[in-house]
């Protein structure tokens, strides 16, 4: 499928909430839509991602993302690192605006094409929850700390604690969405912090492998 196919790509988002336990509403579903809809217009001018097929984004992209959601469960403050077209901290924000309402979630990236684009879907979406900062993350001075710092294909997992550990409050954790479980990188995390979990992801209709790797100070 490469045409914008509404009611098929909601089909397939409902069928895959469903695979993944989560009870999607329909303001939820139809955001989830509208966010896809944007990434597919949007692509080639921001070049947000490789996977051009919106079924594909389905999968690939909305579910991926929807299949971490329930392990930010409780948080506050959600700090996504090297968004890029917004994932996983978009979805979050849409999921977490009426099952976490307490949740912020700010997304930081270098590339301002990027921020653009999220930017635009802040407004587009209207998501009153959602926070975006151009900078570079090791250098970002930011307003206040994180409770959860995530990434999805950002960096090496010793890079991405080494870049954003000053930003984590006291208590606080990182949740990283790997494919194959990062066994090396796992082995080679900075001294004071340690991996809590290794928890392997089922995205529905996906073949590859997926963990996520919570990591805490100690
Ligand atoms: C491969 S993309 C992943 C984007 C998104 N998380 C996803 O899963 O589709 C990595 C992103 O990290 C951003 N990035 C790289 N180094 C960064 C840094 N030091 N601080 C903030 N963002 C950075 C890049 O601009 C890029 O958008």
């Amino acid at each position: 499928m490469k045409a914008f196919d509404r009611p098929a790509l909601t089909a397939i988002l409902v069928e895959g909430a469903r695979g993944l336990s989560l009870t999607l509403s329909e303001a939820q579903i139809t955001k989830l839509i509208d966010y896809l809809a944007l990434m597919v217009k949007w692509n080639s001018v921001y070049n947000l991602t490789a996977v051009r097929d919106p079924l594909q984004m389905v999968t690939q992209h909305l579910l991926d993302s929807l299949a971490a959601v329930s392990a930010f469960a409780g948080a506050k403050n959600v700090l996504d690192v090297g968004a890029g077209g917004g994932l996983p901290g978009i979805v979050l924000a849409i999921w977490a605006a009426e099952a976490e309402p307490e949740m912020r979630v700010s997304l930081i990236d270098t590339v301002h094409k990027k921020t653009a684009f999220l930017t635009q879907v802040k407004a587009e979406l209207g998501l009153a929850n959602v926070s975006v900062h151009t900078a570079r993350v090791e250098q970002w001075n930011a307003p206040h700390k994180f409770d959860v710092i995530t990434s999805r294909a950002f960096a090496e997992l010793n890079d991405f604690v080494n870049w954003s550990g000053h930003l984590l409050d006291e208590g606080g954790e990182f949740i990283a969405l790997k494919g194959v479980a990062p066994d090396t990188e796992v082995a080679h995390l900075p001294a004071g912090w340690k991996v809590r979990e290794v928890r392997p992801l089922q995205v529905p209709t996906l073949q590859a492998e997926r963990h996520l790797i919570f990591i805490e100070r100690g």
